[in-house]
């Protein structure tokens, strides 16, 4: 018996000994089946096929070579790039859990408070907590709607602006930016705060500052960031953005304390304040973590929705079939009214497809934002190691004549009667992205980005200053954060007839 004992225990080492080896073997003998992609230079990898590119349109140019599913080595980072509808699927629902993660980036650590906000927190509980108390609380349609007012004066405003402008040239795009970050500001904060233009200014530098960082692709290099100055100037705008919100913080808990503030509307910070003494969450949310909250909203949600309008206005201009057709709805739906509100907004169908189709073209985060596997997985036949980026490219998928009819043509139509929808289901057009990590703001996007068309269209003829034709146009993207025209878009308004902005 003991001798038997002892022989058992004597094979059972040995098995582990031998499956030891075996795995060892076989993770050295059989490479991994990666996905075709271009040669990779030492050091650099395909970083220089990238650096100073519009990265979205050089990345569709290397897939229509190497396929829907790419690889690619950036600095010392492993990416995946998808440019097809199933590959698209496979990742935002087959596999979506594993690639629910965000990579954790020097950027995202200084600019979000250790990765905390919404956009950029590891896949788990805290983002969990974090995201339905955005989804049923801060960005519900029922919140959204609480702003209403805020949009109506805003939008309001500047229609009297640019009224007074009337025939000279207005820098749209900076109008527009303007416009979102102060509804933004106006929602987030109740009141308009005297430090809310300094806090915009920061956080458009920040996003400016980001775009496709090189020291975020050398992740392991400490040095990088110092000697570039980059760690340097992202510290230095968050530690001025922290001051800001700060200030904003404290003086609102003051105010609320005192009567006089009774009555005021709860805005974004409230909703956040009241959530962080009353609700019962499972992680206890921090000054830090209502901070990059705030911040997320702003960034995700400001930047993109003013890209979109930029785009939307830069297209209607330069295809006058759509503009006056969308006139004709406009004018029709609010005929007699001295202005437009959001009463009739829902009635606005063919502006509702212009900004679908102004989405298709134009999507603010072509490449969505970047995700990462937690474990090693196959796609499509091919091995993607765990910690891989998967960039998918929504912008190559809705140019891609494979799935759309003449896809460069800027037709609202294509929408009507059809039940393609940006809500994360049709992969063909994912300009939200999809799975677990869709953008939770279109709702609160859709009358940021309707109601300053339609006000704009009601009042005004619009052109391009010295008689240049809409077709003309030029429609150069630049790449930062979110795809922005590469110059402003200037126009020229002049009032409809029907209009009375005198008051
Ligand atoms: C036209 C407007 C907008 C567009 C095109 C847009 C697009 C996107 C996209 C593509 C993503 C990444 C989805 C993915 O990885 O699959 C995203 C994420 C996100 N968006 Fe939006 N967005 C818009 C407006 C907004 C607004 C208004 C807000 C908030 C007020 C917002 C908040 C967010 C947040 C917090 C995330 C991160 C979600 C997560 O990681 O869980 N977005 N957005």
């Amino acid at each position: 018996m003991e001798l038997s004992a002892s022989s058992a225990f004597g094979f059972s080492a040995f098995a582990v000994f031998i499956f030891f080896i075996l795995s060892k073997l076989r993770t050295q003998t059989v490479p991994l089946k990666l996905p075709p992609g271009p040669p990779k230079l030492p050091l650099l990898g395909n970083l220089h096929q990238l650096l100073g590119t519009v990265i979205h349109h050089k990345l569709t140019e290397l897939g229509e070579t190497y396929g829907p599913i790419m690889h690619l080595q950036i600095g010392e980072v492993p990416a995946v790039i998808v440019s097809s509808p199933e590959i698209a699927k496979e990742v935002t629902t087959t596999h979506d859990i594993n690639f629910a993660r965000r990579p954790l980036q020097l950027s995202g650590k200084i600019l979000t408070y250790n990765w905390t906000d919404i956009a950029f927190a590891p896949y788990g509980t805290y983002w969990r907590q974090l995201r339905k108390l955005c989804v049923t609380e801060v960005l519900s349609a029922k919140r959204v709607q609480t702003y209403r007012s805020i949009r109506e004066e805003e939008v309001g405003d500047l229609v009297q602006e640019i009224s007074a402008k009337a025939g000279t040239p207005v820098n749209m795009s900076a109008k527009i930016f303007s416009l979102t970050y102060g509804i933004t500001a106006r929602a987030a904060f109740g009141t308009k705060s005297k430090y809310q233009e300094e806090y915009i200014a920061i956080v458009m530098e920040s996003s400016k500052a980001v775009g496709l960082a090189v020291c975020n692709m050398y992740p392991s290099s400490k040095l990088l960031p110092l000697i570039t100055g980059f760690k340097h100037k992202l510290e230095k705008l968050h530690r001025e953005a922290d001051k800001i919100l700060e200030n904003i913080i404290v003086s609102h808990l003051k105010t609320k304390s005192s009567s006089a503030s009774a009555d005021a509307k709860e805005g974004l910070l409230d909703i956040l304040l009241r959530i962080q003494e009353t609700g019962n969450l499972e992680i206890p949310l921090t000054r830090d973590n209502i901070k990059s909250v705030i911040a997320d909203v702003f960034t995700a949600g400001s930047e993109t929705s003013s890209t979109t309008v930029e785009w939307a206005i830069s297209e209607i201009v330069k295809n006058p079939r759509v503009m006056k057709k969308a006139q004709a709805e406009v004018r029709e739906v609010y005929k007699g009214k001295e202005s437009v509100d959001e009463e009739r907004l829902d009635q606005l169908k063919y502006l509702k497809l212009i900004i679908k189709e102004t989405l298709r073209l134009h999507p603010s985060l072509p490449l969505l934002l970047q995700r990462e596997n937690a474990s090693q997985c196959v796609i499509k036949g091919y091995d993607i190691p765990a910690g891989t980026r998967v960039m998918i490219n929504v912008w190559a998928i809705a140019r891609n004549p494979k799935y759309w009819k003449e896809p460069e043509k800027f037709v609202p139509e294509r929408f009507a009667d059809s039940p393609l929808d940006y809500i994360g289901t049709n992969f063909e057009y994912l300009p939200f992205g999809a799975g677990r990590r869709i953008c939770p703001g279109i709702d609160y996007a859709m009358p940021n980005m309707l109601l300053p068309l339609a006000q704009l269209l009601y009042h005004f003829d619009w052109e391009l200053p010295g008689g240049v034709r809409g077709e003309d146009l030029d429609m150069s993207e630049s790449f930062g954060v979110t795809v922005r025209r590469k110059d402003d878009l200037y126009l020229v308004f002049k009032p409809h007839k029907h209009t009375n902005l005198s008051n």
